[in-house]
């Protein structure tokens, strides 16, 4: 009887401070949408260039506005409004005098969902600002055997990247890591200026890092781009997981992106949020709405405006980038208005990312020439790189099943995400802070055993994770979701995405028509080269003793969708056709190589990020990786953009060495 007075009275506790939330919401509410709604100061086509008169197809520098017009002329035009591109725009406008303008296809798109961590991570809900799209048919949509649809095959495989002020940094997983070994890799391959120590101190100028992370050694305190370590709202899955970790062999590193020790083992992620638990995207900490306004005479943010084509000048050194054919993304307002140049007096950068960059090349006729002569592009410098040496972390999962209210699949139940969602307003606490990966596990698919998954990493504590040979073939995402295959109602899902953090393979973008709003045709090339197989294998041998670990700890995961220990490489080939998933790193379409190639094929830019034979042109976003990186690559992208800036500003003497 009291046992049942105690739960009645508890229940109407909480109903009451429910309601009393309720009355705070209503107040709130109207705040948040006046905030969302307060106006950016954004731009369109016919604001920042002057009407093109001509056919586009003709157009060449007498249609442009003169270098002293006082219209339509920058000094600088960054062609894509992302990751790179925000922070490299805002860095160049900090010069004085000196005329900047960013044009990007998306929206602002900034309102309250945009800024919540977890609901702003997922791009298949309804308006999320990003381009979603197939990729070619690839040795995965082949071996699909039995799935398709929405709920795997060919979906796992849809490529995806943001369409908005910001780019992809506003939809992705707010993930921070640098990487170490790799950048030594390119200093050893003859990169000029690209060795860990050339790259560092710009992690440290782009990042302001907050809380604890701000107490550890090797964080940036004074940037623009928040980050903090995560820590805050951690699923049940989180302690037998890291537990299981650690029995497996793989030891606890406080810092995965500490580059004194190879991060061999299990970590807390970081991510870029800011203090007040908000998603911090390039957009928020690079080209908010005071910056730009404060620049207002020499910065213009233009957005919802397609860059179509590169205007080129011939001069004695070859052709060179004097400005773009922009107009309205909007199809409808694009008819209405026409068409608009703008013209760049020192340079023009392109930031549309891995696959936006080389599209655009391609339909300026930059690319490789018979591909451009059959798709009937003018060619203006024949570079085979343009769109080749396509990758990303290619990806499978084994999947199990656990309580509900141990996965984020909780929030599909009304009253637990409006608790949830209560929870994240009032306090900017619970799970919608959370990302969706809050551990990571990192290592060597050499330090992997093939008969039983167990790993030897915890030998290699104290390896310096500066080696290139260091550098982790192998990530295990811990997901409490399930990934491909959604658990039955009622219940809650787990995976472990595997994926191959140094892939051999790539493919290739290439133009599928010459109408920029058509996406191009891409061929992630996944599983293209034997030896990603054998890496693949042993990872998910990896993830089954970590599971396995966590079932024999006593944790409640049963089998979903798995693979025996045992599998043979026939079986393991045919679950990794069905459970296969791109990871959306897209990267190392330009790369920066000699023209004629290294190793791993031509290059596209040099090692100062200018297209090679083109002047006043340059690349700066993940499509200039020589090749992929081990690590997620935001991070890697806002450096970048942090680092072009100076390189260009050093080149025009805006800044001494
Ligand atoms: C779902 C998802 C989750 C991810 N999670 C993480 C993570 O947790 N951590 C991490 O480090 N990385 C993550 N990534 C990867 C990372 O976010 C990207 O690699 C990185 O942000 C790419 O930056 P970018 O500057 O190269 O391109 P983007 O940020 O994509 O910017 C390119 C911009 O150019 C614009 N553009 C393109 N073409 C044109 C044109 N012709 N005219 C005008 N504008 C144009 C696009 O609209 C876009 O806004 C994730 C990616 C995705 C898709």
């Amino acid at each position: 009887m009291a046992e049942q007075r105690a739960a009645s009275t508890s229940y109407a506790l909480f109903l009451a401070m429910l309601w009393r939330w309720l009355n705070w919401i209503w107040l709130y509410l109207p705040f948040v949408r006046f905030l969302s709604d307060a106006p950016y100061p954004e731009q369109r086509p016919e604001d920042v260039g002057l009407p093109l008169k001509i056919r586009e197809e003709d157009v060449s520098v007498q249609d442009l506005p003169g270098e002293e017009d006082a219209e339509g002329v920058w000094d600088y035009i960054v062609g894509g409004g992302g990751t790179s591109g925000c922070a490299l725009a805002s860095r160049l406008s900090e010069t004085p005098g000196i005329r900047v303008l960013l044009l990007e296809r998306g929206p602002v798109g900034d309102n309250f969902l945009s800024r919540v961590p977890l609901i702003s991570t997922n791009f298949a809900r309804a308006n999320s600002p990003n381009y979603r799209w197939l990729p070619q048919s690839s040795m995965l949509d082949q071996g699909s055997e039995g799935k398709g649809g929405k709920k795997g095959g060919k979906a796992d495989m849809a490529m995806v990247s943001g369409k908005v002020l910001g780019g992809t940094s506003r939809i992705n997983s707010m993930l921070y890591t640098r990487g170490a070994g790799e950048w030594e890799a390119m200093a050893r391959a003859g990169r000029k200026g690209w060795s860990f120590n050339d790259v560092y101190p710009y992690f440290l100028k782009s990042e302001r890092a907050l809380g604890p992370m701000s107490l550890r050694p090797g964080h940036g305190l004074t940037g623009l781009w928040q980050t903090r370590a995560y820590g805050h709202y951690l699923l049940p899955s989180y302690n037998p997981c890291v537990s299981a970790a650690q029995s497996v062999g793989l030891p606890f590193i406080k810092d995965l992106n500490a580059p004194q020790r190879a991060p061999y083992g299990v970590g807390d992620v970081d991510v870029s949020m800011d203090d007040k638990g908000r998603r911090c995207s390039a957009y928020s900490a690079f080209v908010p709405a005071e910056l730009v306004l404060e620049r207002k005479d020499r910065f213009a943010v233009c957005t919802e405006t397609l860059a179509r084509k590169i205007v080129f000048q011939d001069t004695d050194q070859g052709p060179r980038a004097v400005g773009l054919v922009i107009e309205d993304e909007d199809e409808e307002r694009a008819k209405e208005k026409g068409r608009f140049v703008v013209r760049a007096r020192r340079e023009v950068i392109l930031c549309g990312g891995a696959i936006g960059s080389p599209q655009l090349l391609q339909l300026s006729g930059v690319g490789p020439a018979e591909f451009l002569k059959e798709k009937g592009v003018k060619v203006v410098k024949d570079l085979p790189g343009v769109g080749e040496h396509l990758q990303d972390h290619f990806g499978a999962s084994v999947q199990y099943l656990t309580p509900l209210t141990h996965s984020f699949h909780a929030l599909e139940h009304a009253f637990y995400a409006i608790r949830h969602i209560l929870h994240y307003i009032l306090f900017g606490a619970g799970i919608f802070l959370a990302p969706i990966v809050q551990i990571s596990i990192f290592t060597k698919s050499s330090t992997i055993s093939p008969v039983d998954g167990r790993c030897t990493a915890s030998k290699l504590i104290g390896e310096s994770a500066l080696n290139p040979e260091n550098v982790p073939d192998v990530e295990i995402m811990p997901i409490p979701a399930g990934l491909s295959v959604p658990p039955p109602p009622g219940q809650g899902g787990f995976s472990f995405l595997t994926v191959l953090a140094t892939p051999f393979s790539f493919g290739r973008v290439r133009l599928a028509s010459t109408d920029p709003r058509q996406r191009p045709a891409c061929d992630l090339g996944v599983l293209s080269d034997e030896r990603d197989w054998a890496v693949i294998r042993v990872g998910l041998k990896l993830s089954l003793a970590l599971a396995g670990e966590m079932k024999s700890q006593g944790y409640a995961l049963k089998d979903q969708c798995v693979l025996p220990m045992d599998a043979n490489e026939e079986e393991v080939k045919a679950f990794v056709r069905r459970q296969g998933r791109t990871t959306y790193h897209y990267s190392s379409t330009c790369r920066m190589a000699p023209e004629a190639g290294d190793g791993d094929g031509p290059g596209v830019v040099d090692d100062e990020l200018r297209v090679h034979g083109v002047l006043g042109l340059r690349v700066a976003d993940a499509s200039i990786f020589p090749k992929i990186l081990s690590v997620h690559l935001q991070a890697p992208c806002v450096m970048v953009g942090e680092k072009c800036a100076d390189m260009i500003k050093k080149s025009w003497g805006d800044l001494k060495d």
